[in-house]
């Protein structure tokens, strides 16, 4: 019997910022993680992932470059090792996130891969099983198998589905000096700024009670680590917030800061004010902006 044609998938990997980023101790985890409570939504700045048949595996990357091997590599092994299918794929990046900054970029990527795979070998090992393969990869890849907005437990690794909220406008301040995770997590230790796992259960507690977080849990716990590494950060949410932004918040471990706006029209305002190097996005509400579609 011939082996059924295996089709050419693309899909949006998209960027994430997280609304609230509550964060403990490591008292508890054996894998010296930190535990987590965090909002993680989808902007609609987003890489593009293609996936087809091919003579041999090949990973293929347009946009900027980075050191070392790439995660959707890591991401078809570990789909490779449950799904059990040998078959070569090339797989495609086209990257507009911007990179070590703090959205997830990576992580948006393995995550389009395996949702890819699963199609591409027609698998069907469906969301769960895909998320259990994403939490061996990163902590955040578990919440981009299908993006949205999730609520994230554990260290990242526990997802739900939350509600969508009406749209907000999201300006994204890069920073040119990229900042190592594990670092900045480092720097929140040496800082002594871990919650006690009391009021990460109050806080996970009023996050769910909220669908549309109040501007009071709009919180990054990583925020001033992420300035004590790169204090340029803090002038960044100044310009962000001069600029007429509603809110401003360090992205994830930073140094990328965002200004949100309620109305996402005034996004593009606010952009403009803060300098040219502001890039205008959106959260996103609908699913099909990350669907699997044919290329
Ligand atoms: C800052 C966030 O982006 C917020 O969503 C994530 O917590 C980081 O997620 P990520 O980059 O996927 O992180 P991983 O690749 O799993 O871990 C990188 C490193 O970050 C630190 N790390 C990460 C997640 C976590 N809950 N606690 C940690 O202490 C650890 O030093 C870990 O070795
Ligand atoms: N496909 C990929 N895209 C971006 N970086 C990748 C990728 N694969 C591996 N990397 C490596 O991962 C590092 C972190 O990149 P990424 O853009 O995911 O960071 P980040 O946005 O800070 O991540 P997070 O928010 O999950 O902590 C990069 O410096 C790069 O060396």
């Amino acid at each position: 019997m011939t082996a059924p044609p295996r089709p050419a998938l693309t899909t949006r990997a998209p960027g994430k910022i997280n609304v609230c980023l509550f964060v403990g101790g490591t008292d508890g985890r054996d894998d010296g993680r930190h535990e987590l409570v965090s909002v993680m939504q989808a902007v609609d700045l987003c890489d593009e992932v293609t996936v087809a048949a091919a003579d041999a595996d090949r990973t293929t990357l347009d946009g900027p470059a980075f050191a070392g091997p790439n995660i959707a590599d890591a991401a078809l092994a570990a789909f490779r090792a449950r799904a059990g299918v040998t078959e070569p794929v090339r797989l495609r990046i086209a990257k507009a996130i911007p990179v070590a900054a703090g959205m997830a970029g990576g992580s948006a990527d393995a995550g389009a891969v395996l949702r890819l795979l699963d199609a591409h070998f027609a698998t069907a090992l469906g969301d769960d099983v895909l998320r259990e393969l994403a939490a061996g990869l990163g902590a955040d890849v578990p919440a981009q198998v299908r993006p949205g907005r999730v609520l994230a437990t554990g260290a990242g690794e526990r997802v739900e589905d939350r509600e969508r909220v009406p749209a907000y406008g999201v300006v994204v301040l890069p920073h040119p000096a990229p900042l190592s995770t594990p670092d900045v997590y480092r720097e929140f230790d040496r800082l002594g700024l871990a919650r006690s796992a009391a009021a990460l259960t109050a806080l996970e507690a009023q996050v769910r009670a909220a669908a549309d977080l109040p501007d009071v849990l709009v919180v990054n716990d990583l925020q001033p680590a992420a300035i004590s590494l790169c204090p340029p950060v803090a002038a960044n949410l100044d310009r962000l917030r001069a600029a007429g932004a509603d809110l401003v918040l360090v992205s994830g471990s930073g140094p990328t800061t965002l200004g949100l706006t309620r109305d996402p029209a005034a996004a593009a305002a606010v952009a403009a004010g803060a300098g040219p190097d502001a890039i205008v996005a959106a959260t996103v509400t609908d699913p099909a902006l990350a669907a699997v579609r044919p290329a």
